[in-house]
């Protein structure tokens, strides 16, 4: 920069940054005069110009760009929240994943294998929680934007094309229903036998509103449109011609409307593999309890394993679980696993326990969980502060890593998923821990 420019720079308050790294919200993170700031749609290694407005720091230009900046594909990328780090190419974003990741595993434990690594591809996305927002003469549907309304989904690089078609549609029928009478919110599932859809409304759906659904469905294919108050727990169904099912392993399950699924078949399939290749070697009478089961992802394909004792908090996801279960090794129940947690006697006859918590990690589930006598864990992580603070416990109650896996099925979004496997069976870890050091490359292979 020349000294003239320097000079102007100075006298408008314009100032430069290198960017060291990328916060957990995607924007990249900066330090000047001791204070760490965050500027958005900016990556580690970029040098930039910003100016204060106020305490907060405003991008002017990026002045060396890193090799991982791509222009985004997304045609409504400055409006839509959904992407924070379109800007960042796809493997550069895994490997941004796979070392925090590896840190967070690193600050727990001594001895940490280098994780398995996977990225869904873009349009695969099968679940989503839609905004719904009327507007004068119609609806838009879509993501809210940063702190804002929700922008209009005209186009998405994430969702699967057969739920993307489908918001044309939507809007029409939507524009026309009575009880939309403000702010609306719309759950899409894409399920084996094809969209799967719940509606929240301001206020309750009149019968011609019912009808419109009906006709929608029956259109469209659907086999089933859920209604529910806004903020309310009860589900009603509008419309259902036959169950809408998905498989897991070799049954189909009928979920319950707006059921959690992960968020791609294809990230489904990789969880499903890591945590089937982190059991330990089991008798087919072993017992696999299984916490926070949903409605049988994981819990289907481990029944080939041993039997599944499964714990659900939510009813009609354990009730879909039992359902899909007949004829196989699982006893599914319904459990708050946060009021009544399962007590070190409760997992006396465990051989493994397998866990899937929710974003706030397993709370009081961990304590006794680090108390029992069980040997073998693998914990399924959306989340990687609590699943930090869990493996914390564990690890103090004597638990080692055996082997992690990242899964980045939330593409362009610093969300993550870990398998993480984990034993305090003395065996298990030696035999782990020779096993890598005989496959690690010897200095004489370089
Ligand atoms: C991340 S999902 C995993 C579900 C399932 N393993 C799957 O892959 O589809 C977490 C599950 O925990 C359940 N859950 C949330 N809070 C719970 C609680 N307090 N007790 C028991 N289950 C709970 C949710 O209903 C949800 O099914």
């Amino acid at each position: 920069m020349d000294v003239i420019t320097m000079m102007n720079n100075a006298m408008s308050g314009v100032l430069n940054a290198k960017i060291e790294g990328l916060g957990t919200t995607g924007d990249g993170v900066f330090y000047h005069d001791g204070k760490t700031y965050f500027l958005p749609n900016t990556l580690p290694g970029e040098t930039v110009s910003f100016r204060f407005t106020g305490d907060t720091p405003e991008l002017i230009d990026i002045l060396e760009a890193s090799n991982s900046r791509v222009q985004p594909s997304c045609t409504i990328i400055n409006d839509c929240g959904g992407c924070a780090v379109q800007h960042m190419t796809l493997p550069a974003l895994l490997s941004w994943k796979t070392d925090r990741i590896t840190r967070l595993l690193s600050s727990v434990f001594s001895d940490v294998p280098e994780p398995a690594h996977y990225q869904t591809p873009p349009r695969t996305r099968r679940r989503m929680d839609l905004a719904v927002q009327r507007i004068p003469g119609g609806v838009h549907i879509g993501l809210h934007a940063r702190n804002g309304d929700p922008v209009d989904m005209i186009a998405c690089d994430v969702l699967a094309p057969e739920l993307f078609e489908l918001l044309t549609p939507l809007r029409d029928v939507l524009a026309g229903l009575g009880a939309l009478t403000g702010r609306a919110d719309l759950q899409i599932n894409l399920l084996d036998t094809g969209p799967d859809l719940t509606l929240s409304t301001p206020t309750a759906l009149s019968s011609a509103d019912r009808a419109k659904l009906a006709a929608f469905a029956r259109e469209h294919n659907i086999r089933r449109i859920a209604w529910t108050p806004i903020g309310k727990r009860e589900i009603e169904t509008v419309a259902q011609s036959r169950a809408p099912t998905i498989r897991f392993g070799s049954a189909d399950v009928t979920p319950p409307p707006a059921a959690f699924l992960q968020a791609s078949r294809e990230a489904e399939r990789v969880i499903q593999d890591a945590v089937l290749a982190g059991l330990p070697a089991l008798n087919k009478k072993d017992i696999i309890v299984e916490l926070y089961a949903g409605c049988g992802t994981l819990t289907l394909p481990m029944s080939d394993n041993g039997r599944v004792i499964a714990y659900e908090g939510d009813v009609s996801a354990a009730a879909s679980l039992r359902t899909a279960s007949g004829g196989r090794r699982i006893d599914a129940h319904t459990r708050d696993l946060v009021r009544q947690p399962l007590l070190p006697p409760d997992l006396k006859t465990a051989r493994v326990v397998v866990l899937d918590p929710p974003y706030t990690g397993a709370g009081p589930q961990i304590e006794p969980l680090a108390r029992s006598t069980v040997k073998d864990l693998v914990y399924v992580s959306c989340n990687p502060a609590a699943l930090k603070k869990d493996l914390q416990t564990l690890h103090k109650a004597g638990f080692e890593l055996i082997s992690s896996t990242v899964v980045d099925q939330f593409l362009w979004s610093t969300e993550v998923e870990t398998v993480v496997v984990l034993s305090r069976d003395p065996k298990r870890i030696k035999r782990e821990s020779s096993r890598r050091s005989r496959s690690a490359p010897s200095h004489s292979d370089s």
